[in-house]
């Protein structure tokens, strides 16, 4: 992973690196196999460490699945908000540039989401991990050139939702500010019209012990989430053709919450015999 960093670093101050350093890169990058064979998803997944990317619009879920998948697939879950709010966190020398930006429901510049992204690269390697799922990255066209310069995804998993129930998901959503846990306390239950379908998604309530530590994120408000689902659909949709384009991208619809939508989302993935070990072996 340290010449993944290095490159991701490079690719970000000053160009991206040439066709010769990516093929070079890409034997070093990653030793979790060749993801230029077969179909993205068609594989065995778990024969090797996957190299995953979701995409998806403010609130629809991505932390969720991905942080799931990777607990059952064994490769970890980066998402590069989270990153964002730990440096925030941190008050480190960027927290109060991260702060303005990010309560304004804006995109961070590219080079520093791939410095933070290296950063976590780094202690990646350090603690012996390989593949990964990659949550909130990339997120504008330059970022997918720079990280498909720099190894091979094999899969992007696109969530979708209606944009008035992701308004509605960001507005409940609520935080444990100890465990770090998501719960959503919307009760969500859309009739469908004109073709539409309908959804319901009955909220995810904290257990006892976090209920009196909930914290909302500063920026779900209905102005920010606003302004962060427009940014999406701006600069973060056409990353969805250009996946599109390549093969890789596998449209996922929700069909609801996460009873409805998680045993669907193993099967498009082929993975509902793995979750049934697990439990089993659980
Ligand atoms: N890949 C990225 N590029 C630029 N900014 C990012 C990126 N990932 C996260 N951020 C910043 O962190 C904030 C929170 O990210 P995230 O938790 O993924 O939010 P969302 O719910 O909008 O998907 C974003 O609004 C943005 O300011």
């Amino acid at each position: 992973m340290a010449a993944l960093n290095r490159l991701l670093r490079a690719g970000a101050a000053v160009r991206l690196p040439t066709a010769a350093a990516r093929r070079c890169i890409l034997s070093l990058a990653f030793s979790g196999g060749d993801a230029r064979q077969g179909m993205p998803g068609r594989r065995d997944p778990v024969s090797r460490n996957v190299q995953w990317v979701f995409l998806g619009c403010p609130g629809v879920g991505k932390g969720t699945y991905a942080s799931r998948l990777s607990q059952l697939l064994g490769v970890p879950h980066i998402a590069t908000g989270d990153l964002v709010r730990e440096e925030l966190a941190s008050s480190g020398p960027l927290a109060p540039q991260l702060a303005d930006i990010v309560n304004q429901g804006k995109l961070v510049s590219d080079e520093i989401i791939i410095n933070l992204l290296s950063k976590r690269l780094e202690n990646a390697e350090a603690n012996g991990e390989s593949g990964f799922i990659l949550d909130g990255f990339p997120r504008t066209i330059r970022q997918a050139e720079i990280l498909e310069g720099v190894t091979d995804i094999d899969l992007v998993v696109n969530l979708k939702l209606r944009e008035d129930v992701l308004l509605a998901k960001c507005l409940g959503r609520r935080i444990c500010g100890q465990c770090g846990k998501n719960f959503n306390v919307a009760s969500i239950n859309v009739k469908g019209e004109n073709g539409r379908p309908g959804i319901f998604m009955a909220p995810l309530p904290p257990p006892a012990q976090c209920m009196s530590k909930l914290v909302t994120r500063a920026d779900d408000t209905e102005e920010v989430v606003k302004e962060r689902l427009r940014i999406y659909n701006e600069t973060s949709q056409p990353v969805e053709e250009f996946y599109r384009s390549r093969g890789k991208l596998l449209e996922f619809d929700l069909p609801g919450g996460i009873p409805e939508s998680w045993p669907k989302l193993l099967q498009v993935l082929n993975l509902e015999d793995h979750d049934d070990k697990q439990s089993a072996a659980a």
